[in-house]
């Protein structure tokens, strides 16, 4: 049975699908302080949040057994996502189910601080009734400055679009092509400054956009601009904006995240000019219910299936995608657990190679599962693709990824080279239409191996006998060999012999053998059982 915690307001009926599952309990607890959700954090595998909860280092440190931060909405700012990765666990998002909710808000905030409609709302529900104190401007024939064009920024740019705004879009990844196909023209950021009588930013909070809305920006505005923040606080420097404001550069600012929250600043939160809300661009009853639902079901997928499709600290790939490359994740790992055990030491660098198709596709999952493979060997459980180049940097190995444009003979080819100063051990692998995986190179010989769970690599000098006299000595052991390849790089020369056997065999199988003459090495090599793929 898995656990999973709940500590945010999430939607009942988002959750419904976990409720309702057999292997998963809920627990909902709400307003816990930091040190009552520390005790209890050890107990459990899922933990849901929104933006509330400050999942720390601290926090982590006494999450023993959790394997997933599902994060019920979009930012991840509260969350330690480097120390999650660090330990192991995933973290999830809701990327595009509040997109609308968020648009919304934002074009619902820009009408507001246009029409002063708060101002005079609580004027007139005050008893009073005055017509002249609260005259706005319109939206229509304005320049709308969007600096943010993802999903959010592109619902908003629709929107305006449809109040009759010229659209002015900033984002590093704004294409030409993209910029037409909305309608918008793609400018600079002082472009927007210069032209744009409203501004709203739409950016996660980085290191770039920290201060991206400043005293230097708001003094190159329009003045008179009205500036919109529904993304996350601290993107406009509130002390600069405040003076902006009492300045009147700003006429007016509609503002719904905050440098801290809850926001503090009442000069801003007072302000006659600013229209304030507190972080509700994501809370619709629609919102809620779908990334409640979207991160509950992929927690079931984690655990039931281990498929993921919205993890931040995991590369993202598309189902079809996956598909294709899942026959290669099965070998890399593969591939990756053999040839520690080829190199018997743990490496200080490791090559890979990939080659043909292979070499066009994203194969950053594929390059986590083999040095998973390969960690594994000494750090058993505590790695997983999550973690894996974590660990490897951690554990100062060089990684160096080559993608090659040559085919090396197969449409697909992977090489996977582990160094440890002057020693090396390299396994080449290939996947074989209709026949699964095959490794068919090993050192530098070539062979044709499907990885099995008993595997014996022996090194020996190509002369007459040697294989007869390596198979009298596995049956006198009472041994059986599954298969057996012979590799070598010339007559006469050195040479590899690869077995595959049909059980683990014992320390006095390999005196036996080394003690034969021309045989240079032998070696076991052992793939776990889940590792292992099945054979009809
Ligand atoms: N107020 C709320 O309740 C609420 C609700 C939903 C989302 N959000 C926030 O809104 C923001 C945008 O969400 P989204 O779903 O559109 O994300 P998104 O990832 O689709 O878009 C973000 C865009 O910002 C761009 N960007 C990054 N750095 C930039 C920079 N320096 N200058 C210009 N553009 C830059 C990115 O290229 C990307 O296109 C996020 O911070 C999210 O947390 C707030
Ligand atoms: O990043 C988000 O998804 C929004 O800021 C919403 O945050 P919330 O879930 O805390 O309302």
């Amino acid at each position: 049975m898995y656990k999973v915690l709940v500590t945010d307001a999430i939607s009942d009926s988002g959750l419904k699908v976990l409720y309702d599952h057999p292997n998963f309990t809920v627990d909902k607890k709400s307003n816990l302080s930091p040190a009552e959700l520390k005790e209890i954090m050890k107990d459990y595998d899922a933990l849901i949040v929104r933006s509330q909860t400050q999942v720390t280092e601290d926090l982590l440190d006494a999450a023993d057994r959790l394997r997933v931060i599902a994060r019920a909405g979009v930012g991840v700012d509260n969350i330690d996502v480097a120390t999650a990765t660090k330990k192991g666990i995933i973290v999830i998002n809701a990327p595009g189910a509040n997109t609308i909710a968020a648009a919304e808000h934002t074009m619902a905030m820009m009408l507001s601080m246009a029409r002063k409609i708060p101002q005079a709302h609580m004027s007139t529900s005050a008893g009073n009734w005055d017509r002249n104190a609260f005259k706005g401007v319109e939206l229509y024939e304005k320049t709308l400055g969007i600096i943010g064009m993802g999903k959010i920024g592109a619902e908003v740019s629709k929107r305006a679009k449809k109040f009759g705004m010229s659209i002015l879009g900033f984002d590093p990844y704004l294409t030409e092509e993209r910029a037409n196909q909305l309608g918008i023209t793609k400018a600079s950021l002082d472009e927007i400054a210069e032209q744009a009588d409203f501004i709203t930013v739409h950016t996660p909070l980085t290191k770039d956009t920290k201060g991206l809305i400043n005293d230097e920006y708001l003094a190159k505005t329009k003045k008179g601009v009205r500036i919109v923040n529904c993304a996350r606080g601290g993107i406009i420097d509130e002390a600069a904006l405040v003076r902006a404001l009492n300045s009147g550069q700003v006429a007016g600012a509609a503002i719904d995240v905050f440098e801290t929250e809850p926001a503090s600043n009442m000069e801003l939160l007072t302000h006659p000019n600013a229209v304030v809300t507190p972080h509700l661009g994501a809370s619709t009853v629609e919102a809620q219910e779908k990334v409640a639902q979207e991160v509950s079901q992929e927690i079931i997928n984690i655990f039931e299936t281990d498929s993921i499709r919205h993890a931040i600290n995991m590369p993202q790939v598309s189902g079809e995608a996956q598909k294709k490359l899942q026959p290669y994740i099965d070998l890399g790992e593969q591939i990756g657990i053999l040839s520690i055990q080829l190199l018997k030491h743990a490496p200080d660098k490791i090559e890979i190679n990939f080659y043909g198709e292979l070499a066009k596709q994203d194969t950053d999952l594929l390059s986590r599962t083999m040095i998973k493979g390969i960690l594994s060997h000494h750090l058993s459980d505590s790695v997983n693709m999550v973690n894996a180049l974590h660990l490897l940097n951690d554990q100062g190995v060089a990684l160096n990824v080559v993608k090659n444009p040559t085919s090396k003979g197969f449409a697909n080819y992977m090489e996977l080279t582990l160094f440890k100063g002057d020693e090396q051990a390299s396994i080449g692998a290939t996947v074989l239409n209709g026949y699964g995986g095959r490794i068919v190179k090993m050192n530098e010989y070539r062979v044709d191996v499907r990885p099995e769970q008993y595997l014996l690599y022996i090194e020996h000098h190509d002369v007459p006998g040697m294989i007869g006299r390596v198979g009298s000595i596995l049956g006198s052991h009472e041994i059986n060999i599954g298969t057996m390849q012979v590799g070598r790089a010339v007559a006469g020369g050195e040479a590899i012999m690869v077995l595959t056997l049909d059980k683990k065999v014992d320390e006095s199988v390999a005196k036996d053998l080394v003690a034969m003459d021309g045989l240079r090495a032998v070696q076991f090599l052992e793939l776990p059982t889940a590792n292992v793929p099945v054979y009809h």
